[in-house]
């Protein structure tokens, strides 16, 4: 099997969006935990979305578990790699973006990378470099109070330029608005001038299309799910991969109890538990409890159990940005984060136990860290619940048969949680 595409995500709610996307798009794709083993069989695929938990760690840890997910899609005979971002370009200034871009840029000697967080579908447009959110800039969104990475500036180029060792140029509107040619010129202009990587506006699927094929060209792209919508449709329409229909199935039913965690402290998630308090019991932990030690998530699992055999249950941890803070000052704040997700592994873990095969999650960092306490290797992508995030199956789970939905903090409409359980049978 020689890969049409290789994708390294910077996190595991990142990667589910991509694989949602590339499948929707044609591509036949699966979502690997982490970089597997280089004997692992896989189904034919054009394309495989390796998950890293590397948007919140040591930018040098980032760095070097990218570059060994590069060498081994490449390994498999991928042509172009895509690193997947966030499409509200999560990061801080000691990175990771800026630190990952230039060291895959350097491992595969690419002129100037392309650079898009834009995804429409999700109201992320860029316009002179600058990331709007709906309807608002990046700065003014509900992202300025992330728990992790407060973002407060809109404008890409500084923020990449902040990150990175090269300069950053931009491709505008108006270039893309020209067509691939105009585009290509733009590029190799940049890298003449010995500019890596250049930030691309995008506002709609069509800009992506155009951008799409010029990346599909080069080596390394650097973008959110948008970037992956416009490179499946080049290699589709290029005729580098035939495509295929997605399946509308989600295979067979796996039944039997099922529960949703929430760690995401967004404005989207919020409202969403708030519309679940409504249909299901709801467990609201106490993070002042979950840094003391391992009693909150023990009294969330004695909290659950007897409640499992009427219905889903829905545990979250998930507070307002003054709340978030407040915890923050007496912890620090990656203390209290880590804490927090570990808790969120415990019970998953204790729910899993329990019999629960049908799990939704809430929250990126908090997905990562409860599909790797269950020790799941990978995903085929399953039916959409809402934009970017599919209902998932594990495949090799130790659990046995599975189903996941994990969802971006800010992904979803109000009824999320009933939406996705509904499509989890
Ligand atoms: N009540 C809380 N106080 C402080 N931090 C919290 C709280 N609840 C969750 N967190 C932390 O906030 C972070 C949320 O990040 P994440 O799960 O990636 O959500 P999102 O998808 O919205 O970015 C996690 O590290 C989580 O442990
Ligand atoms: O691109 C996006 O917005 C998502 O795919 C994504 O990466 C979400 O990250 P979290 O909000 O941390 O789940």
């Amino acid at each position: 099997m020689t890969l049409a595409l290789g994708c390294i995500a910077d996190d595991y709610t990142g990667a589910s969006d991509l694989a949602n996307t590339l499948t929707r798009a044609g591509l036949r794709t699966v979502q690997t935990i982490g970089i597997p083993a280089d004997d692992l069989a896989l189904p034919e695929v054009d394309a495989v979305v390796v998950s890293l938990k590397s948007r919140s760690i040591e930018a040098g840890l980032a760095v070097s578990r990218s570059r060994a997910a590069d060498k081994w899609l490449r390994g498999r005979g991928a042509g172009h790699v895509l690193f997947k971002i966030c499409s509200t370009f999560d990061s801080t200034d000691a990175g990771n973006i800026g630190p990952v871009m230039d060291a895959l840029r350097a491992d595969c000697g690419e002129g100037a990378v392309l650079v898009t967080p834009a995804f429409p579908e999700t109201g992320r447009t860029v316009y002179q470099g600058n990331l709007f959110v709906g309807a608002v800039p990046l700065n003014e969104s509900p992202l300025k109070d992330h728990p992790l990475n407060p973002m407060h500036d809109s404008n890409l180029v500084r923020v990449l330029a902040r990150q990175s060792r090269t300069q950053i140029g931009l491709v505008d509107l108006a270039t893309v608005t020209r067509g691939a040619e105009a585009v290509r010129a733009r590029l190799a202009e940049l890298a003449a001038k010995g500019i890596g990587a250049a930030i691309i506006d995008a506002v709609f699927d069509r800009d992506l299309e155009t951008i799409g094929l010029v990346a599909a060209e080069h080596l390394l792209s650097v973008g959110a799910s948008g970037m992956g919508l416009g490179l499946a449709r080049a290699l589709v329409s290029t005729g580098k991969v035939k495509s295929a229909p997605p399946s509308s199935e989600t295979g067979a039913a796996v039944g039997g109890p099922a529960a949703c965690l929430a760690g995401s402290c967004s404005q989207a998630t919020l409202q969403q538990i708030a519309v679940a308090e409504r249909i299901m019991p709801v467990l609201h932990l106490d993070p002042e409890q979950i840094v003391a030690g391992a009693g909150e998530a023990q009294r969330a699992l004695d909290w659950a159990r007897p409640r499992l055999a009427e219905g889903p249950v829905l545990i979250a941890s998930s507070a307002t940005p003054e709340a978030v803070a407040a915890v923050q000052a007496r912890h620090g704040r990656d203390a209290a984060g880590h804490a927090i997700e570990q808790a969120m592994a415990d019970i998953a873990e204790g729910l899993v136990q329990a019999g629960v095969r049908r799990l939704v999650v809430a929250g990126g960092e908090t997905s990562g860290a409860v599909v790797d306490r269950l020790r799941i290797p990978g995903f085929l992508v399953g039916v959409e619940i809402a934009a970017g995030v599919p209902v998932l199956r594990a495949v090799g789970s130790e659990a046995g048969d599975m189903l996941l939905a994990l969802k971006s903090g800010n992904f979803g409409g109000a009824e999320f949680f009933t939406d996705a359980l509904r499509l989890m049978r």
